[in-house]
Parts: C-alpha cells; sequence; structure tokens
C-alpha cells in the first residue's frame, strides 16, 4: 500500500524486524532486504561462513560500466543489541511514529538508517538514469554487536570479498547532536581482560597477606590509576575519549555462596573481575600486553589473566587501522566535496570511541570511513528510546506553522547525501587506485 511504499514506511518495516541479540532473526531481514535488491535490480548473492548457515550475509552489486576499477562498498549490519521493553516509551519494535516525526525503535540508528538509506538512494539515481563507473556493492552483515567473527571478519578474509576488488568502504558512523556529519577514520578495537586471583582462604576475622580479594584488588588498583591517568587527559581537554586507551570494570566475582547473599566470615580463594578495554590506533598494543602481564596481572601476585583481543589492531602490513583523511587519500577529497556538494558540513574526522567491522577492512589494507549521516539528533545508541527523526526542527515548526509536507527530514536528507556519496565516488576515475 501507498503507505509502506516509501522510503519512511521501509525503513519502519525493516525496524519491526527484531534482530536483537542474543538470538537475532537474520532470515526475516535478509528475505526483506532481498525483495527491496529485487525492485532495483542489484544482483543478489547470500553468502555464508559458517557450517549451519544461520548467519547470512547479504550481497547486492550494481555493476558498473568500469568493472575492473576498484570498486565502493556500503556496509550495514544487521543485527542489533537487545532492548528492554519496559523502559521505552513506544515498544522498541513498533517503529512507532510520533506526531514531531521521530522513529522509535532499537536499530534506528544502530544501523538500519544506513541500509535503507543505501538503497534509496541507489534507487533515486537509478531512476535518474545514473550509471556508475565503479562497481558499487552493498553488504548486510550479521553479528557485529558481538565482534563480528562470523560475518565482517570471515568475510573481508574471504575470496569472494578479494575478488569484489574494493577500493573503499564506508560503514556506519553516529548521531551528532549539533549540524555537522561526523566522519571517523578509525576504531578503538576491543579487549576483554578477565583477571583471576587465587589465595589463602581463612577465616574472615584474621589479618593475612596474600588473600584471593587482596590479590584481586591490587590488580583493579593498579587498572583504576591507568584509568584516572588516561581520563584525566580528557577531562583536562588534551584528548577525545576516543584518542586514549579506555579500561573500564565491568564485573565482579567472588565470595561463597549462601543462601540468597554470601558467608560473611570467611575469605575466599579465589576472586575474578572482568574489564573491557578500547585500544586506539595510536596506542601500542605490545606495549598495552606488556603492561597487563607485568603490572595489571603478574604471576607474582597469584594473578591469573585472559586477554581475548576482538579483532585486529594493525593492518596486513603491521600499520595503526587509520584510514587517511588528507591529500594522500583521494577518497578522502571525493568523500568530502560529495558532503559539501549535498549542502552538508563536515566535523573534523575522529576516531570512533567503540568498534565497527570497519576494522576487518581497515586489515586488508582498504581506506573505510564510519558515517551516519545524522545531524541534529540525539546520540541514542545502544541507549533506551533510540529513534530518528524524520524530520528537524526546522521543518516541524513549518509543519506546524504553515501544515507543509515533510519535505526536508533528517532521514530523507541522509538519502540525498548518500545519492551524492554513491554517484560521486562510484564515477572517481583515478585509475591508480
Ligand atoms: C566485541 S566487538 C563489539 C563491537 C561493538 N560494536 C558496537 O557497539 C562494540 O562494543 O564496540
Ligand atoms: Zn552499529
Ligand atoms: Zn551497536
Amino acid at each position: 500500500d501507498r503507505q509502506n511504499d516509501t522510503p519512511v514506511g521501509r525503513f519502519q518495516n525493516y525496524l519491526r524486524i527484531n534482530t536483537a541479540h542474543p538470538n537475532p532473526n537474520y532470515a526475516a531481514p535478509v528475505a526483506f532486504l532481498t525483495a527491496i535488491a529485487q525492485t532495483l535490480n542489484l544482483q543478489i548473492q547470500t553468502l555464508h561462513f559458517t557450517p549451519s548457515k544461520s548467519k547470512p550475509l547479504l550481497l547486492l552489486t550494481w555493476p558498473g560500466s568500469h568493472p575492473s576499477l576498484p570498486s565502493l562498498l556500503l556496509n550495514s549490519h544487521l543485527d542489533s543489541v537487545p532492548a528492554e521493553p519496559d523502559k521505552w516509551t513506544h515498544p522498541p519494535f513498533s517503529a512507532h511514529r510520533t506526531p514531531e516525526g521521530l522513529i522509535f525503535a532499537r536499530g534506528a540508528q544502530d544501523d538500519k538508517c544506513i541500509a535503507i538509506q543505501y538503497l534509496e538512494a541507489i534507487r533515486n539515481l537509478k531512476a535518474a538514469n545514473f550509471t556508475p563507473i565503479r562497481t558499487v556493492h552493498v553488504s548486510l552483515v550479521p553479528d557485529e554487536e558481538i565482534g563480528g567473527l562470523d560475518g565482517a571478519a570471515k568475510f573481508a578474509a574471504s575470496k569472494q570479498f578479494h575478488d569484489l576488488n574494493v577500493g573503499f568502504m564506508l560503514d556506519e558512523g553516529q548521531a551528532n547532536p549539533g549540524d555537522e556529519f561526523r566522519v571517523f577514520y578509525a576504531d578503538r578495537t576491543p579487549w576483554n581482560l578477565i583477571v583471576k586471583a587465587q589465595g589463602t582462604p581463612g577465616h574472615g576475622s584474621r589479618l593475612y597477606d596474600n588473600g584471593a580479594m587482596e590479590n584481586l584488588m591490587k590488580s583493579v588498583e593498579v587498572m583504576t590509576r591507568f584509568r584516572e591517568v588516561q581520563f584525566d587527559e580528557v577531562k583536562a581537554g588534551n584528548a577525545a575519549i576516543s584518542e586514549v586507551i579506555s579500561v573500564n570494570p565491568v564485573y565482579l566475582k567472588s565470595g561463597i555462596p549462601s543462601g540468597d547473599g554470601f558467608v560473611m566470615n570467611m575469605q575466599p580463594s579465589e576472586a575474578e573481575a572482568g574489564f573491557n578495554i578500547r585500544i586506539p590506533p595510536t596506542a601500542d598494543p605490545e606495549l598495552l600486553r606488556k603492561r597487563i602481564a607485568e603490572e595489571w596481572a603478574p604471576a607474582s601476585w597469584n594473578l591469573t589473566y585472559q586477554l581475548l583481543e576482538q579483532g585486529p589492531t594493525r593492518d596486513f602490513m603491521g600499520r595503526p587501522l587509520a584510514t587517511a583523511t588528507d591529500d594522500s587519500n583521494p577518497w578522502w577529497s571525493v568523500f568530502k566535496q560529495a558532503i559539501e556538494s549535498a549542502g552538508g558540513k563536515l566535523a573534523k574526522p575522529e576516531i570512533l570511541t567503540s568498534t565497527t567491522d570497519a576494522r576487518y577492512m581497515r586489515q586488508q589494507g582498504i581506506p573505510a570511513l564510519g558515517f551516519s549521516p545524522m545531524t541534529n539528533t540525539p546520540i541514542l545508541l545502544h541507549d533506551h528510546n533510540e529513534h530518528e527523526l524524520i524530520m528537524n526542527i526546522f521543518s516541524r515548526l513549518q509543519h506546524l506553522f504553515f501544515s507543509q509536507h515533510l519535505k526536508d527530514t533528517i532521514f530523507l536528507k541522509g538519502i540525498k547525501v548518500y545519492e551524492s556519496l554513491i554517484s560521486a565516488l562510484s564515477s572517481f576515475e583515478q585509475r591508480s587506485q
């Protein structure tokens, strides 16, 4: 029907598919997006990188007139983080649209908006008879929110990916409450650290050295001090959060359970803590590994640890995973100009505080930028009441006072921005690239 047959209608229908962890439904969004791709006459492939085929990766292709040139890849993940429905003002999978023009849904910002915007931009370019010179691929990938090991990681390492000859990639970015478009040239790589302490057990009343709790607390103190030094740099205005190493405790576990609580007069012989660490491309990962082994979890304190590195910190040449945002990267100037010619203003390029699938493509040496065209929008990814503004304040006022149609909306403006980006990036002809 007419209501559904619009960019916003398709956005809402996509948001109504629950792809939240821990049990994301991947078959439904793949079927939904495949149907859209069919109407756009795109080439469609469903790739699988798991034996059970439960984690499909949808690859859509718009062949260019010069398919031997390096291609353009637009990436978006299919999955989202969970939502706690009772903490939302509108159910998280209803894609409820308010009279003010907000659409509420888990995934509205992170990152289902861009999947639909890519496809709507392609629809509009096709309707205008635009033909790309370079081939344009859209990848819709599983499992980004849990590290992408069965998704982007395996995809980027595959022969299928190599054969796409990707020259440049766009992936998700983040909203901006201000009116500039944010762009991200690097992520911080996540490491999960689990520190386990052993120690002497004993009566709760005794004072002795080398208890498990004491040993763990020494580790926590050293890490807390490191965290403070990093955070002070941020507070002093010397660095952005994304430019320092962050170390945050995410769980503490110990004690001898008893009923609903714990035995209160026994000192336990084991204790454990979990930390989420984020490493910017400017930090030396080897130095941090050494610091963990020697200062944070030394065996001399009866500590052992498990370090789970969630993806690479260096590319195949050993270089930090950062995409150049200067003249040394010809894609950058095309990107910048395309934003400007769509009437957008670009903020200073940033490192993302969190992580995206783009790290796996950067590892292959491919330049990649994180970009989600949401200006004048609060940052609500992973938050309650995640929503996307369908109208900006100006058009909301226009609507209120002049009952105008909702022409100029954030979501629709994003489609225009992608039209500009896709047409510019796919027709850029530098052969050395
Ligand atoms: C273990 S990798 C997790 C990736 C995730 N990405 C978005 O939030 C993140 O925590 O940054
Ligand atoms: Zn995301
Ligand atoms: Zn996310």
